[in-house]
């Protein structure tokens, strides 16, 4: 099959295996160019570049079969054949940060391989490497759709929809040219042969190409803008998120936290002036640091741990009862009272924390702002009253009478 426009223009298979090596590797160069920021190392597009990069090697040596020696065009394009969807694969994974299936890649890998080296070494029939190879890719393909749809978080969900869509339609394309080499009419990617499958697989590699790689370079770029407007909320010391930006997620997302009731729970650094004296501010810091890792370690995802004021921290514990508030704020201070943070000139500071805390159970949250609000006060007073019984201690709001069902009250 040729599809003819005017004169001299014509889209054949020649034209075709050549163009998408071109745009295979055009494409490569501009992932490899946007990879160039430090922070988009690590979002997968080096990896794509690879991808792209041994995808236009393989069609340009596909190009000159029947020109350049059969080692080249047959065993070497093959070769970077096989690498293209692994490295896809290792992309996605650094993108969406999952693991990729590395026991399954390396086994479709071995097929592939296998049907090309007996092809090339034994002179088997060359429709056993045109299964073999696109069994492997087909199923490479398949494991990829996985790891999208598979991946945590529903961040750019419309994107992974189109992905896996082109994903399958690529799957499909090598398995039908699989099944076609079972009946023997399996043909090598060749710029003579012009057959009706050959042009339709042509058309769909080169559609691969380009919307994977505009939908990639879109998921990366939106999570560089995420991860931007994260930092913008974390206080710089400690990581942790801003009193702003805690009041700025508990107003645009209240049922993230009040559905199921939840906890406040405020922390405050014993006599921290006196690290601060003895140990110059930079052992102060040290320690705020050290706390809010403490902090986060002790939370669960789900939970917003804050940097609230100067050696002040505060924790909303979603979906919890007054018991297990009371069972983490206990774990704070015996925590605290364990640790003790080494300072860079080599002293080891100890420090104890004061706690109060304050529960809006489940049926009891339905004030939004001014509940958490009136909740948040709640635990300041029982952070006060453990401050005025000696610190390094658990208060809790509940012994406060204007904080007895505190949620309903406001
Ligand atoms: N190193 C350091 N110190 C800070 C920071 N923010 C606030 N501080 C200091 O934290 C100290 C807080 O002292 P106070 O409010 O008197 O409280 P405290 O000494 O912890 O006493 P109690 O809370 O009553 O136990 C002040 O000296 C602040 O200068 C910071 O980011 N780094």
């Amino acid at each position: 099959m040729v599809l003819y426009t005017t004169g001299h223009l014509r889209l054949d298979a020649a034209t075709l295996v050549f163009a998408t090596s071109l745009l295979a590797f055009s494409l490569a160069i501009l992932s490899a160019l946007l990879a160039r920021g430090a922070s988009s190392k690590r979002l997968g597009l080096h990896e794509w570049s690879a991808s792209l990069a041994f995808a236009s090697f393989a069609f340009l040596l596909f190009f000159f079969r029947g020109k350049a020696p059969w080692v080249l065009t047959y065993l070497v394009a093959n070769l970077a054949m096989l690498a293209v969807v692994p490295f896809t694969m290792l992309a996605y994974a650094k993108l969406l940060q999952v693991e990729a299936p590395v026991s399954s890649v390396a086994l479709s890998t071995a097929v592939g391989l296998s049907g090309v080296l007996a092809v090339y070494f034994l002179e088997t029939d060359a429709q056993f490497g045109v299964f073999s190879m696109s069994m492997a890719i087909g199923f490479q393909l398949v494991l990829a759709a996985l790891m999208v749809a598979m991946a945590p978080g529903r961040h750019g969900a419309q994107w992974r929809v189109v992905l896996n869509i082109i994903h399958g339609l690529s799957a499909l394309a090598f398995f039908v040219r699989a099944g076609m080499a079972l009946n023997g009419q399996a043909i090598l990617v060749s710029t003579v042969a012009n057959s009706p499958a050959q042009i339709v697989a042509l058309c769909v590699a080169a559609l691969y190409f380009t919307v994977a790689t505009v939908v990639f370079i879109v998921m990366v770029s939106q999570r560089q803008h995420r991860e931007m407007s994260d930092r913008l909320r974390r206080d710089g010391l400690t990581g942790l998120y801003t009193r702003t930006a805690f009041f700025e997620m508990a107003v645009a997302k209240p049922h993230q936290w009040q559905a199921g009731g939840y906890a406040l729970v405020l922390m405050d650094i014993d006599n921290f002036k006196r690290i601060n004296d003895s140990y110059g501010h930079a052992g102060g810091d040290a320690v705020l640091a050290h706390a809010a890792r403490m902090l986060s370690q002790l939370t669960r995802l789900s939970d917003i741990a804050v940097r609230y004021g100067g050696e002040e921290f505060c924790v909303l514990l979603h979906d919890c009862s007054a018991e297990e508030a009371g069972r983490f704020a206990q774990r704070l201070v015996d925590e605290a009272g364990r640790q003790s943070v080494r300072i860079k000139d080599g002293r080891n500071v100890r420090f104890t924390f004061s706690v109060g805390y304050a529960c809006a159970p489940d049926g009891q949250t339905r004030g939004g702002i001014e509940s958490l609000e009136a909740v948040i006060d709640c635990a300041d007073q029982a952070l006060y009253a453990a401050k005025a019984a000696g610190r390094n201690q658990v208060q809790s709001s509940s012994g406060i009478p204007a904080c007895n069902d505190v949620a309903l009250a406001v």
